[in-house]
């Protein structure tokens, strides 16, 4: 591919002897291909396994996989089904960095279109609180799609600038993930329309505004909260010097090392104004090391005091009558019986990630786990409710094999002719659920939604 030649040119100074392996790889058509499987809905121990693809290991990401470029597993059921994310394999190693525990409060300031924020929800098993923001209100529909795909049911989606968010929730998360807007030098290979962007002029604006994202990051960050800053370019003006700039600004901030795994590198100091050893501690993946498209990844600590969050909790608004039709619906459709805080926008309902503050003034995508919407005197139930279950807490189930004709026709939104007369049942891919039926005097009127029906 054609680079610009003053890319080429800055990498070659930056490089030098390692110059020529590194631009050799622009030259190869063949761009790494990964998927990560979602450990939400695939058993670990059966990961790679229950996937019908030849997969390869990502050496630094347990979840991660590199698949052969001839196969198409996004146009798969299981891809509809949330089994996995088509994800560029170098970028699994920014949530690996920031591995968030089950019930912590968690950010993701940059999330769409969301493969970090789907990485970050299946580590926290859907514990605690993941506040998915993205400034882009047309990115934001995909992110919560995907999160919806994926079954996470411990994520808030919301569309504001960062300065918004830090003045509501100043030093209220344990972790932040900053994936910031760049210059996106790595993006080459699979975007070459982001080469024809590149001008030293762009670096420098993509590094005065990841500065701006990084202050609303830090203010929101707890004592001892740990954030992680990552991006897919290699200038080092978005990358180390991004870090430097951030270390000098607020001094209590702690670099933290990360493991330099199946060929991850360290941080170049020598490309700062101080040379600090410390930025060593950051992580560069570069094309030619890695089997991947390069990011860069730095993490660190937050030392001093700060004042704790003094905001509210969200409260349930949801009233009686909708609250009665879902139990009603849960009762013939369901064996669990889902507890929380429900809260209503209109007619529809949502159960809320625990803990969840009150998100009112704020521009909020979804919340939580979308259960349905309420009609006249019934329930409708939501795709995100069939996305978040197993196929064992539904009463009646329909399942249709991967390889079968019926799976097609499901996926375009066909009705199925099955004899049977059960309500409502949850539709399944060789056991994993893909959608909602309603099953009446013989057929299965299909409730998958119609924006994402197979064309
Ligand atoms: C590298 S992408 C994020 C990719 C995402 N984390 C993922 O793994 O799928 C950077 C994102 O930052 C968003 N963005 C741009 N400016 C922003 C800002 N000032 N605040 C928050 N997000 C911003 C862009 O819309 C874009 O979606």
């Amino acid at each position: 591919m054609k680079l610009p030649e003053a890319f080429a040119a800055k990498m070659r100074t930056l490089l030098q002897q390692e110059a020529d392996a590194f631009l050799a790889i622009y030259e190869r058509e063949e761009k790494t291909n990964g998927l990560r499987v979602n450990p939400l809905k695939i058993d670990p121990d059966a990961r790679a396994k229950a996937v019908p693809f030849s997969l390869s290991p990502v050496p630094f990401c347990p979840t991660g996989f590199y698949y052969d470029p001839n196969e198409q597993p996004g146009k798969h059921p299981y891809h509809a089904a949330g089994l996995y994310y088509i994800q560029e394999p170098s970028a699994m190693a920014v949530a690996e960095t920031l591995r968030p525990a089950p019930g912590e409060r968690v950010l993701d300031l940059c999330a769409a279109p969301g493969g970090k924020t789907t990485q970050l929800g299946a580590m926290m098993e859907n514990k605690g609180l993941l506040v998915a923001n993205d400034i882009h209100s047309k990115r934001v529909k995909a992110l919560a799609e995907n999160i919806e795909r994926l079954g996470l049911t411990n994520t808030v989606v919301v569309n504001e600038a960062p300065e918004t968010l830090a003045e509501r929730f100043p030093g209220f998360f344990d972790k932040i993930l900053v994936d910031a807007p760049c210059s996106g030098e790595g993006m080459f290979r699979k975007e070459e329309e982001a080469a024809s962007f590149w001008s030293q002029a762009h670096v420098e604006e993509c590094a005065a505004r990841q500065r701006r994202i990084l202050q609303s990051a830090y203010a929101m960050l707890k004592e001892g909260g740990i954030l992680v800053y990552s991006t897919c370019t290699f200038s080092p003006e978005e990358n180390e010097q991004t870090i430097e700039w951030l270390l000098e600004t607020y001094e209590d901030l702690r670099l933290l090392p990360i493991a330099k795994i199946g060929g991850i590198e360290p941080g170049r100091p020598e490309w700062t104004k101080t040379k600090r050893s410390d930025l060593a501690h950051t992580a560069r993946l570069w094309p030619h090391r890695v089997k991947g498209e390069g990011h860069f990844i730095a993490k660190l600590q937050k030392q001093r005091p700060t004042p704790s969050w003094r905001g509210r909790w969200a409260k349930s608004n949801a009233p009686k009558t909708v609250l009665r039709l879902y139990r009603q619906f849960e009762q013939e459709a369901l064996r669990t019986e889902r507890s929380g805080v429900f809260v209503s926008f209109g007619t529809h309902v949502s159960v809320l990630p625990d803990p969840c503050p009150d998100l009112s003034g704020l521009k909020v995508v979804r919340v939580g786990l979308h259960l349905g919407e309420a009609k006249k005197e019934r329930f409708e139930p939501n795709h995100a409710l069939a996305l978040a279950l197993r196929a064992e807490e539904a009463r009646h189930v329909l399942d249709l094999a991967s390889t079968s004709e019926e799976i097609v026709r499901y996926w375009r939104g066909e009705t199925l002719s099955t004899g049977g007369d059960r309500g409502w049942l949850l539709v399944t891919v060789d056991g994993f659920p893909f959608a909602w039926g309603k099953e009446v005097k013989g057929t299965v009127k299909n409730f998958y939604p119609k924006g994402l029906r197979l064309g």
